[in-house]
């Protein structure tokens, strides 16, 4: 089921939302009225561990966070990881109560839409995939929360990119991917990962801002340690070979 199904009725275009004042008021109104509590919040049902937080919230590495789309009952929590972007992967207009919410918290939105990989000849262009993975990659933008509608498939795709510009392996990717998308895990999300290509520039923008290795090193022991994923990453740099990681 789609967001859009879950919270019918309170949907607008982006262009519709927050474009005056008089606009920001109403919104933040309807928002105060829509700003459920976990208990009456039934759009979605209370996230499993208690925290107040969106399902599948998870740290990707400091500062970077993914989950499933952000209902009213999740933004007390969200709050506190004081946000300065929110990337929303999933395709449908914002809803009225998270645009309003991000107004009022000064958080910047990206409404970047990924596809789902569910069809052999249609997916994501490489272009989309740098835009969201540049903004991962700038420091300026976090603490940054990326999320689809259940922070699985999408997010599992895009983080699994992320993580291959910062020098982990196909197989640690993978299996970082399958932990949060199974037990629905899609063999042609896995094989978006393995084609993904990580382009240079990107190598060199997680060299340059810390996010190879460190925090950020590859979570499967012993396989490639963060000082050889930066070996990998920074050769592949200085010697101008394209690197495929994995
Ligand atoms: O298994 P299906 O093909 O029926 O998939 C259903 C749904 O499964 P469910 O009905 O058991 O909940 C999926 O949710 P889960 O597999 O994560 O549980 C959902 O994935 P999703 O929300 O995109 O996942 P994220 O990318 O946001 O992580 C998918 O949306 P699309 O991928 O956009 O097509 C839906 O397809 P449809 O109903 O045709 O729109």
């Amino acid at each position: 089921m789609s967001i859009r199904e879950t919270m019918p009725g309170r949907w607008v275009d982006s262009d519709d939302s927050v474009s005056n004042q008089e606009t920001i008021e109403n919104t933040t109104s309807i928002f105060r009225t829509m700003s459920l509590t976990m208990e009456e919040d039934k759009s979605r049902p209370p996230t499993p561990d208690g925290s107040g937080l969106p399902t599948n919230f998870h740290p990707i590495g400091p500062g970077i966070y993914r989950s499933s789309y952000p209902q009213p009952a999740h933004f007390s929590a969200l709050k506190t990881y004081r946000f300065k972007t929110i990337i929303t992967l999933a395709p449908d207009p914002l809803p009225v109560a998270n645009t309003a919410f991000m107004v009022l918290t000064g958080i910047k939105h990206h409404h970047i839409a990924v596809l789902a990989n569910k069809d052999p000849v249609v997916s994501t262009p490489a272009a989309t995939v740098a835009r969201i993975l540049r903004l991962m990659l700038d420091k300026r933008n976090h603490p940054m929360l990326i999320h689809c509608n259940k922070g699985k498939h999408r997010t599992g795709c895009i983080a699994a990119c992320f993580r291959k510009v910062t020098g982990w392996t196909d197989e640690a990717c993978i299996a970082e991917y399958e932990r949060h998308a199974a037990p629905k895990d899609r063999a042609l999300d896995k094989l978006f990962i393995r084609r993904f290509e990580p382009p240079r520039d990107l190598k060199a923008l997680a060299l340059e801002n810390g996010l190879v290795g460190g925090a950020f090193a590859q979570a499967v022991a012993g396989e490639r340690s963060s000082r050889e994923s930066e070996r990998t990453v920074g050769t592949a740099l200085s010697d101008g070979s394209a690197v495929t990681v994995g």
